[in-house]
């Protein structure tokens, strides 16, 4: 039990050969007696044609996929999707959209589906947007959201409701959710974003109210674990292209150019990682899990010597996050959000290889250094990004409905799950580097390890 009397215990169910269902909380878990009404789906001529439209109580969706003989079954998740019974009656919903934390391709697109999806299929015409975040609950007016209002936000980068950093007041949230008789909260955000919606998950049920609280996951850096992959990943990857393809384009124009391009990753490298895989015109790329140095044998300068002279030419990705040991000047601060502030690692970089170059060797180099750090995350979704966050909207719609609460929605295998608070926050996913991605990703480069720095010289780790 934590402080409020709520059991912070998870929902397990255990089953035969060692299957487990993480499951999620369910309002009826702290509300006696709470009714149930038939899915309006059910009368819904696009769907009741669909057999075996509703998910069986029983569907669960394994964590891990590959297995051996005789491995325990293990962890599970529930599976997302329509319920043959709600437990709210669509005239009787007043649901709320609030989205926090870095903008990510899509998030137009989340919101338009869960406001259509409310809508079209459960026949809720009470939705309204919070303004700028966590913050805009308790100091800025709603604003009303109808399928018109919101038709053609997809086309459009950013979220059409504003976003902000910190400002995350539990109690003063609860209250106004309590005071607008809301009772279907979204919440649209990144591992601070959904260690918030946990917070007010938690308050609401120990004030016992009727209000399902779902979470859905936005990280351009794809840094929530559990989940296949964040929405806006892909789109992110493939702007990260253009600026892959200048940089390769400029230092192919000269003679030994080197061409530097920053892109986001705080903490994980998978942006720069699968743009560097995408591209193959990458020759080193640097994320904040592999440590790297860059003098002497083994480091960076060298390998900038050897690919310039066999090549004539080099471009270098490097994640915002990697490398931030190396730099001298200390920045200790941190956002609104308590998120460390980052210092420009790409500057950095582009100044000490000139600097390198110009004083240490004979070879006359030209470095352009590109920055296309919040391009690649403004821009609005591609295709497959706006399918995939439409089906996330609508599964966390089904599972309000259905009376969960304190989910996240999200695709585990492919399939989509809810999956509880707790296993998005607990950790963060990052890049593991012994695992066969990070090899694919090196042996495309042929990029030196930096596993073995020279005596006092310092290698960064994160
Ligand atoms: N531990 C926490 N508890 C409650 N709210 C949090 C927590 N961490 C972050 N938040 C809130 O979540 C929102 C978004 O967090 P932030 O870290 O900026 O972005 P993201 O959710 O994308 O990671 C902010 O309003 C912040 O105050
Ligand atoms: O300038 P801002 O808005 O603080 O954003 C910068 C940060 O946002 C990120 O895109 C991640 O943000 P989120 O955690 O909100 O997804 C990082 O890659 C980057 O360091
Ligand atoms: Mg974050």
């Amino acid at each position: 039990m934590d402080s409020n009397g709520v059991d912070e215990q998870m929902k397990l169910v255990e089953g035969a050969g060692g299957y487990v269902l993480e499951d999620v909380p369910h309002l009826s878990d702290y509300i006696l007696d709470l009714p149930t009404y038939p899915n309006p789906l059910q009368s819904n001529a696009a769907y009741s044609v669909v057999r075996q439209y509703f998910v069986d109580e029983d569907d669960t969706v394994p964590q891990k996929i590959v297995v051996h003989k005789d491995s325990p079954r293990g962890t599970h998740f529930r599976r997302a999707g329509p319920r043959q019974k709600v437990c709210f009656k669509s005239a009787d919903v007043r649901a709320c959209i609030v989205t926090c934390g870095g903008l990510c391709p899509g998030l137009n697109t989340v919101i338009r589906e869960i406001v259509c999806g409310l809508h079209f299929m459960y026949g809720v015409k009470e939705v309204t947007g919070v303004n700028c975040g966590f913050r805009g609950f308790y100091s800025r007016n709603t604003v009303t959201l109808t399928p018109k209002s919101v038709s053609d936000i997809h086309k459009r980068g950013g979220t059409m409701l504003g976003t902000s950093r910190g400002g995350h007041d539990t109690l003063k949230i609860v209250d106004n959710i309590e005071d607008r008789e809301i009772n279907q909260v979204y919440i649209i955000g990144g591992d601070g974003t959904q260690k918030g919606a946990s917070a007010i998950y938690k308050e609401i049920r120990r004030r016992g109210l009727k209000v399902a609280v779902a979470g859905i996951p936005k990280t351009i850096d794809n840094d929530i674990p559990v989940i296949d992959k964040s929405f806006g990943f892909d789109t992110a990857v493939e702007e990260a292209q253009r600026a892959i393809n200048a940089a390769h384009v400029e230092a192919t124009s000269v003679e030994n150019g080197i061409g530097l391009v920053k892109l986001m990753g705080r903490y994980s490298g998978f942006i720069a990682m699968y743009a560097t895989l995408a591209s193959r015109d990458v020759d080193c790329c640097l994320i904040p899990e592999s440590p790297f140095y860059l003098e002497g044998k083994g480091g960076l300068y060298e390998f900038i010597a050897k690919r310039l002279t066999e090549n004539g030419h080099m471009v270098i990705v490097v994640a915002e996050g990697a490398g931030q040991d190396l730099l001298a000047e200390s920045i200790d601060q941190q956002d609104a959000s308590g998120n460390k502030l980052l210092k420009d690692v790409g500057l950095w970089m582009s100044l000490k290889i000139k600097e390198h170059f110009a004083k240490e060797s004979k070879m006359d180099i030209t470095l352009k250094y590109i920055d296309p750090t919040y391009m690649i995350r403004a821009i609005p979704a591609n295709a497959s990004d706006n399918v995939y966050s439409t089906l996330l909207a609508q599964s966390a719609v089904h599972g309000a409905m259905a009376g969960y609460t304190g989910f996240t929605a999200g695709l585990v295998n492919g399939r989509q799950t809810y999956i509880p608070f707790n296993r998005i926050t607990e950790r963060q996913n990052k890049v593991v580097i012994t695992d066969r991605m990070w090899a694919r990703m090196l042996s495309s480069t042929n990029q030196p390890s930096f596993m073995n720095p020279p005596k006092g010289t310092t290698s960064v780790t994160e």
